[in-house]
């Protein structure tokens, strides 16, 4: 059975399809990335999937029920982190940690959270006080309060320092390892790449590529790309076959050959293409 489950989604904003026709599969402790543009109709899906958001056609699935008509046992069982940071007024950090935490049948010690998403020094500051990126890190630390089996994640490193999101990727591989089904959705190419098992791009409202952050656009998109210089200039060749190229450049040199590069397409690069021949 799958964590996850869609087919067919729909979803109208007045005469706009902002989703038109998705459909995903993701397994139990799988990390998912949902990639896209801009409007591309990430956001609406995850929220139709967490129950936010109702549907105008399709079915969905998650954790084995449809969220459109899931309870609070449901609900429990899911972490949610919302592109819109919380705002809890004037509680300090640890204290809305315990106030959340109660919510739940069963959940992290609070002070175990501070420490897992480093905001320890910040136990006792107001959250209003928080910096953006530190308002970021008490989200995830919401989101995962309730020790969800299923964790969505919108946007969820905007605003953090790499440093943080290191920090922050290291959270979420401690939780996959932990067994949480996470779906994710990012617009840093690097983030997926990291973390993901697989990733889905979405392009208006349907899912166009999906496949392993290595395997995305085919096997063709990850040919090696050679960039050398000879007497005419530069040279580029894309090439299944890097090391003939190079045995037959290191021939014709008789030595070093100029300016030589060999490098395969980066996920950005891939979805860049898929994106450009789709717009
Ligand atoms: N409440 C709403 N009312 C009307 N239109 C909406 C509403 N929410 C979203 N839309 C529209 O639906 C489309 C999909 O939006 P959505 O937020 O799902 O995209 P997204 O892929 O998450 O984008 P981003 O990467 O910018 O977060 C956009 O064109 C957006 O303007």
């Amino acid at each position: 059975m799958t964590a996850v489950r869609v087919r067919g989604l729909v979803k109208e904003y007045g005469a706009h399809r902002a989703v038109a026709g998705l459909d995903l599969d993701i397994g139990h402790g799988e990390t998912f990335a949902l990639l896209g543009p801009n409007g591309a109709g990430k956001t609406t899906t995850v929220e139709i999937l967490e129950g936010h958001r109702a549907r105008d056609g399709g079915e969905a699935e998650v954790l084995g029920e449809d969220p459109g008509r899931a309870g609070r046992a449901w609900r429990a069982r899911i972490g949610i982190v919302l592109q819109s940071a919380y705002d809890a007024a004037d509680l300090t950090v640890l204290e809305t940690l315990r106030h959340f935490a109660r919510y739940y049948p069963e959940h992290r010690d609070p002070d175990d959270l501070l420490d897992l998403v480093g905001l320890t020094a910040k136990a006792n500051a107001r959250t209003r006080t928080l910096s953006g990126g530190q308002r970021r890190r008490l989200d995830v630390a919401l989101g995962i309060v309730g020790k969800p089996e299923l964790l969505f994640l919108d946007e969820p490193t905007t605003g953090f320092d790499p440093d943080a999101r290191r920090q922050f990727w290291d959270l979420i591989r401690l939780l996959r390892a932990e067994g949480t089904t996470i779906v994710l959705t990012t617009h840093y190419l690097d983030e997926a790449e990291a973390l993901a098992d697989r990733v889905a791009v979405v392009v208006d409202g349907q899912v166009v590529a999906q496949g392993a952050p290595a395997a995305l656009g085919g096997a063709s998109a990850g040919r090696a790309r050679v960039r050398w210089t000879d007497a005419d200039g530069p040279r580029e060749e894309l090439t299944d076959a890097p090391t003939a190229l190079l045995r037959t450049l290191a021939t014709r040199f008789a030595g070093e050959v100029p300016d030589l590069t060999v490098t395969r397409p980066s996920l950005e690069d891939r979805y860049l293409d898929l994106i450009g021949g789709r717009r």
